[in-house]
């Protein structure tokens, strides 16, 4: 009841990434294609380990830094959007609405497995994969993870998930 608990936040300047994206809202309201300089923080809760961690904090950077730089200096597309339509042939990559079309080189789109790119997504999709990334380095005690993304100066969507 009264055991201390522990938890490691990282909020670094390195965590930023610009990019491109457009959401529907409001039901069938379409933004235009518009950018965002994407700020990330990240925090792990678990017990400490015989180095009196909870995780070492440059392998938890370094995890979080490779998962923002493949978003970095891209278009982020829904995968899986009932409205934004998202295909790829050997070259470009075609998103549809309704009857708007956006054409883009294939190396500059990310398509997520998400429904919108809204911040609450794009942090879940971060959590999912630095989760995936460091799990075999951190072992099974932690206990959560949670990763928020701020698309505009205090704007965070944040997601929590089990370790
Ligand atoms: N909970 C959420 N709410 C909203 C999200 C989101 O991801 N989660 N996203 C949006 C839009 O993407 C919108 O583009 C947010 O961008 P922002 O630049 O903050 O919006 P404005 O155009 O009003 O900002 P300016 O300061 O005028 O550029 C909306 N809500």
């Amino acid at each position: 009841m009264n055991e201390p608990s522990f938890r490691v936040d990282l909020t670094k300047e390195q965590f930023v990434f610009s990019a491109a994206h457009f959401i529907t809202f409001a039901g069938d309201i379409c933004e235009r294609i518009h950018g965002h300089n994407y700020a990330v923080r990240v925090s792990v809760e678990g017990p400490l380990d015989e180095n009196r961690y909870v995780v070492d904090f440059i392998a938890l950077r370094d995890a979080v830094l490779a998962e923002t730089q493949a978003l970095d200096h891209h278009v982020l597309l829904p995968r899986d959007h009932s409205e934004i339509l998202v295909s790829e042939d050997d070259k470009e990559t075609t998103v549809r609405f309704r009857d708007r079309r956006w054409v883009f080189p294939n190396e500059d789109a990310v398509i997520l497995p998400v429904v919108n790119t809204t911040a609450e997504e794009i942090a879940r999709v971060i959590a999912e994969r630095v989760r995936k990334q460091t799990h075999d380095k951190f072992g099974d005690v932690l206990t959560t993870i949670e990763v928020g993304v701020d698309e505009n100066c205090g704007q965070w969507g944040v997601c929590r998930l089990p370790w």
